[in-house]
């Protein structure tokens, strides 16, 4: 049998077999084992090889590429988001990288849908009650949330994961949907989710519910923030499945404190972990989830089988399934 004429890292333990069985066809596999993975046992294991599937967050950076040395021909993350990528070394370096959106969409979607709803409807608070001792339903005005029906959603990017969580909430009898983002969507997709594109203001105002689901870049980075908080209705509910950093945290714990805004529903927030002493972790009106967005069985393994199809391409020098650049 002839020697494979790739080897390929592959960065994390826990990488879904589909892809490493995609990747073992063609290549000999080289896989950091510890756990949580060591940066030290990656900056080790690099050197010499010629792809990388990224599994984890660990910072994709010079130090990694200088580690690994000039024969590097690509890497593909396994994961949508790439802001632990320094896409301008990896382009000035002339790296293809690859990443994996789209696969996870749906179980991100979901995940949206379950934080507005438990958000809106006060379903950590409610759950206080009980702890406490306070099972006070003899008030008729008990624990009153906000109706998802008749709502104008709002969504901060409107790419995959937004359009699937409107797709979602069609189903739920909303009034309409509001999008911002750089370009405009294509007309019939506008159609179909009953979508209209608006600049960020007219979204903060007119939304019943605002879902962040755009990238973390320079230009999103804090752009929730109290002055944007101010701008929402009293009533509004701030759902976050994209990026921590997008939001200045400070502000949205004293729009959250003050009831300026009514509840928010995160799945991801800065610091990551979150550590448990932060003070938002101490009100009633937010949800907080640890960054488990696209944590289904099925979509960790599609994630893996994108990311190894990419590491493929890139390796026989053809475009990869998903290039991030
Ligand atoms: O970007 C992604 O793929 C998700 O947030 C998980 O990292």
């Amino acid at each position: 049998m002839s020697a494979k004429p790739f080897k390929v890292l592959i960065t994390h333990p826990e990488v879904p077999q589909s892809g490493i069985d995609l990747l073992k066809e063609h290549c000999e596999l080289t896989q950091v084992l510890s756990l949580p993975p060591s940066r030290a046992e990656l900056l080790e294991k690099i050197k010499g090889v010629d792809a990388v599937l990224w599994g984890g967050h660990s910072p994709l950076n010079a130090e990694a590429l200088d580690a690994a040395g000039p024969q590097l021909k690509c890497i593909s993350t396994m994961s949508a988001g790439i802001d632990y990528v320094d896409v301008a070394e990896m382009k000035r370096r002339k790296i293809p990288l690859g990443h994996s959106p789209t696969v996870l969409d749906a179980a991100v979607a979901d995940l949206a849908v379950g934080l507005l709803i438990a958000a809106g409807r006060r379903f950590h608070e409610a759950r206080r009650k009980i702890d406490s001792d306070n099972w006070e339903s003899y008030h008729l005005n008990w624990l009153l949330g906000q109706d998802v029906r008749d709502s104008v959603v709002g969504f901060f990017g409107f790419g995959g994961i937004g359009q699937a969580i409107a797709k979602r909430l069609s189903g739920f009898d909303i009034d309409q949907v509001l999008y911002t983002t750089r370009r405009r969507i294509d007309q019939e997709t506008e159609k179909e989710l009953n979508a209209k594109k608006v600049d960020f203001d007219e979204l903060l105002a007119k939304s019943d519910f605002v879902v962040i689901a755009s990238p973390l870049t320079p230009a999103t980075q804090g752009i929730f923030n109290a002055t944007a908080f101010n701008k929402m209705k009293r009533t509004a509910v701030l759902v976050n499945i994209a990026r921590g950093k997008i939001v200045n945290q400070n502000d949205l714990y004293d729009a959250l404190k003050s009831n300026r805004i009514f509840a928010a529903g995160i799945d991801v927030m800065d610091p990551e972990p979150l550590p448990p002493t932060d003070k938002l972790l101490t009100l009633d009106n937010v949800v907080v989830l640890p960054h488990i967005g696209s944590a289904t069985t099925r979509t960790r393994s599609d994630m893996s089988t994108i990311a190894a199809h990419n590491v493929l391409r890139g390796l026989a020098g053809e475009p990869m399934l998903s290039p991030a650049y």
